[in-house]
């Protein structure tokens, strides 16, 4: 009678205090330049070595440019982070996939990729968006700095038990709809703290269906409405993804491991703390028109009004309208905007670009939009450029830069200018997420390639 979370969560706790948290086994660390230097300075500062080298990994991802990886990183604040993780992997002797590596990439794209995330483990890295991880079947959390160094120093992490909660799927999605539309409609009905305090298994059959891009893009925005992760039991699907990737165990150790991982699901009268339900075949292509992933709605909708009579509510609601330049009552099909951004660690791997490159094949990008079109990691682009998707992108006048976080969060040179309306396939639209005054549109691969060669807000499936 236990839940997928159950199962993997009992199986790695090390004690349990009465009353207090649970120290849980870490089986995979991943770090990157922003929130682990903190961390290795207090290692340093105490003596300390990495508990388990083997089992962390690092890359370089957020501060790096898109261009020119090959040559110093002019912005100073950028090389002296992206140096710091360098000398750290070097000091502490960990496996570093920096600048210039054939494996660079967004931590969360490089993990699965090279098959060192898998079913059953329990991973975390000092990043939010460690829950795209959960795509696999596995316990995957952000954490912060000072934990970092926890586990760094102990391969263990201390943590209070969640909640259960499962989001079923029911039926199937309609042509043109997209993991990301599955997850920027749950988030629009259940609020961006709809989900606070559980950890969330996905299930149905709209679920069953996805791919393990997908799976990993419904993951990654499960943070976007306050759960602790998110997670997918696996499947055929999973080990067909992972069989033969670097990392993943081989030959005997393989089937093991499936035989293993085939447990790996929760029981029939396992019982969630919530349930909640959703139609399938009910989602359209969504858009954002707010400043949270919450403010979403069919692409063909119009914005609503502030609900209920709480006034802090409604000037916040007030606020995001304005900083958008859009009123209660406006449509946004049609409208026209300035940039799009086809990337991150919710939309940046193989499978978005093939959409991006299918849809785009044979139209030409339209003259108001400048697009940044930036793999995931370096393995995405090579595998763009062997499935021959780089000379379509070309023909319809799209150009790839490099791997890395880029526009996301504007950490590095990739800016929207303030005013500018980007449509993006990231997970945030804050204000100044994309760069002071950027204005984010969050979207699907496919709703983003339908602005891009039609300059404006356009329905894919019309
Ligand atoms: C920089 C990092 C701490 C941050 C996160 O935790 O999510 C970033 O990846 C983001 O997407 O905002
Ligand atoms: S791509 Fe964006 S969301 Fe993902 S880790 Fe980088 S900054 Fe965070």
């Amino acid at each position: 009678m236990k839940t997928l979370f159950d199962k993997i969560w009992d199986a790695h706790i090390v004690t349990e205090v009465k009353d207090g948290p649970t120290q849980l086994y870490i089986d995979r660390h991943y770090c990157h330049e922003v929130t682990s230097p903190q961390a290795f300075a207090g290692l340093r500062s105490r003596g300390l070595k990495v508990f388990r080298p083997k089992q962390t990994i690092l890359t370089a991802d957020h501060n790096i440019p898109t261009m020119d990886q090959d040559k110093p990183i002019r912005d100073e604040v950028s090389r002296f982070q992206v140096d710091t993780l360098t000398n750290n992997a070097r000091e502490f002797g960990l496996t570093y996939y920096g600048l210039g590596n054939p494996k660079n990439g967004i931590v969360h794209v490089i993990g699965p990729e090279n098959g060192y995330t898998l079913p059953g483990m329990t991973i975390v890295c000092g990043d939010s968006h460690t829950s795209t991880h959960g795509a696999f079947g596995a316990i995957a959390f952000g954490i912060g700095t000072s934990e970092v160094e926890m586990v760094l120093a102990s391969q263990c992490i201390l943590q209070t038990r969640p909640k259960t909660m499962r989001i079923t799927f029911r039926g199937k999605l309609n042509e043109g709809v997209t993991a990301k539309d599955m997850a920027l409609y749950m988030i629009s009905q259940l609020t961006t703290g709809g989900a606070t305090g559980y950890f969330v298994e996905y299930a149905g059959e709209a679920v069953e269906n996805l791919s393990m891009e997908g799976r990993m893009t419904l993951c990654n925005l499960s943070i976007e409405m306050g759960a602790r992760g998110g997670m997918v039991a696996p499947d055929e699907t999973t080990f067909a993804y992972l069989n033969g990737r670097e990392f993943a165990p081989q030959g005997e150790k393989w089937d093991e491991a499936v035989a293993y991982w085939k447990t790996l699901k929760s029981d029939e009268d396992a019982v969630f703390d919530k349930e909640v339900v959703f139609d399938a075949s009910q989602i359209k292509p969504m858009i954002t028109y707010g400043t949270n992933p919450g403010m979403a709605m069919p692409i063909d909708g119009t914005i609503p009004a502030p609900e209920g009579n709480d006034a802090a509510s409604i000037n916040s609601f007030e606020k995001a309208l304005n900083y958008m330049g859009f009123k209660p009552g406006e449509k946004l099909e049609g409208k026209a905007v300035d940039y799009v951004f086809l990337g991150s660690c919710t939309n940046g791997r193989i499978e978005d670009f093939r959409m991006f490159a299918n849809y785009v094949k044979g139209k030409k990008k339209a003259d108001n939009i400048t697009a940044w079109l930036v793999p995931g990691s370096w393995q995405v682009r090579k595998q763009i450029e062997a499935e021959g998707l780089d000379k379509i992108l070309k023909e319809a006048g799209f150009e790839l830069r490099q791997p890395g976080c880029s526009a996301c969060l504007a950490m590095n040179d990739d800016k929207i200018p303030a005013g500018k309306y980007a449509v993006s396939t990231s997970n945030r639209n804050f204000e100044g997420r994309q760069g002071p005054g950027a204005r984010t549109i969050l979207a699907s691969p496919l709703v983003a390639a339908a602005a891009a060669v039609t300059g404006r807000i356009t329905d894919p499936t019309h």
